[in-house]
């Protein structure tokens, strides 16, 4: 068996403490095989964005453990912590996260930069080139569309060559047919670079790009879909709805 990009073990997660403490997750264990594109799905407050945080080393998990690449990252200080952050894991937000300042191009830098590495001027353009925006690496993000904005992201979270790129809702900012271009984009960085992509989604189209759909509920896992249609999906996203209002 290969090692998983992503692997999370019993993963907890429980805010506050007493009375009013809340486990968002409830032991969760999951595992995101290398170059494979996942949809996280699941009703409003079954999980989602926790367990991205967790598996991105934005917070801790109150019990449980976080492996990246074979690396347990659970333990790790906060100084390690940035460094698997800005090292190991791609983060594309709704809201694209941009530097306002800075331009494409040196937004797409900014890991390396951050990372102590050398931006390597070929390796960040070829990325823009890839992403369709070899014409716009000096634009400012101000001076790009939406969609042109959440290109740039996705050229910025792989110019790290990352295990894992973490998507929160990366296209929930997006018209329909820009949206789908994004997918698109997303979909080819996993079948021509061999990326690993998770990306938490409320939108069957969305997850219907993905080769495959894990299900939370109420903080556990509720099942997998492989070779996810938007229809299949829409349909497992009530039934589960429907489960949550009865319960
Ligand atoms: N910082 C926090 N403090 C207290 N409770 C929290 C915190 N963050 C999340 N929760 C609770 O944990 C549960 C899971 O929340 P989470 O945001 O992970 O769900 P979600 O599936 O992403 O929801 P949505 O689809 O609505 O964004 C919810 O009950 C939420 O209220």
């Amino acid at each position: 068996m290969t090692t998983p990009a992503l692997e999370v073990r019993g993963l907890t997660r429980t805010y506050g403490d007493g009375a009013t403490a809340v486990t968002a997750l409830h032991g969760l264990d999951l595992g995101f095989a290398a170059g494979t594109f996942t949809a996280v799905m699941g009703p409003s407050g079954s999980g989602k964005t926790t367990f991205l945080t967790c598996a991105g080393a934005l917070e801790a998990p109150t019990h449980g453990r976080v492996v990246i690449d074979g690396d347990d990252i659970t333990d790790l200080d906060e100084t390690r912590r940035t460094r698997v952050r800005r090292e190991r894991i791609g983060f594309v937000f709704q809201s694209f996260h941009l530097m306002p300042y800075l331009t494409a191009r040196q937004n797409v830098a900014l890991p390396l930069r951050l990372a102590g590495r050398r931006a390597d001027r070929r390796r960040v353009d070829e990325l823009l080139a890839r992403v369709g925006l070899a014409d716009r690496a000096d634009h400012l993000p101000g001076e790009l569309s939406g969609g042109q904005q959440q290109r740039v992201a996705i050229a910025r979270a792989l110019v790290t060559d990352p295990a894992v790129i973490l998507a929160d809702e990366p296209t929930g900012a997006l018209d329909s047919r820009t949206a789908t271009s994004v997918l698109a984009l997303l979909r080819t960085t996993v079948q021509e670079l061999g990326a690993t992509v998770v990306m938490v989604t409320h939108d069957p189209v969305a997850a219907s790009f993905a080769d495959a759909v894990v299900f939370l509920v109420d903080g556990r896992a509720a099942g997998r879909m492989e070779h996810p249609s938007t229809e299949a999906v829409a349909g497992q996203m009530a039934h589960l709805d429907d489960l949550v209002a009865a319960s």
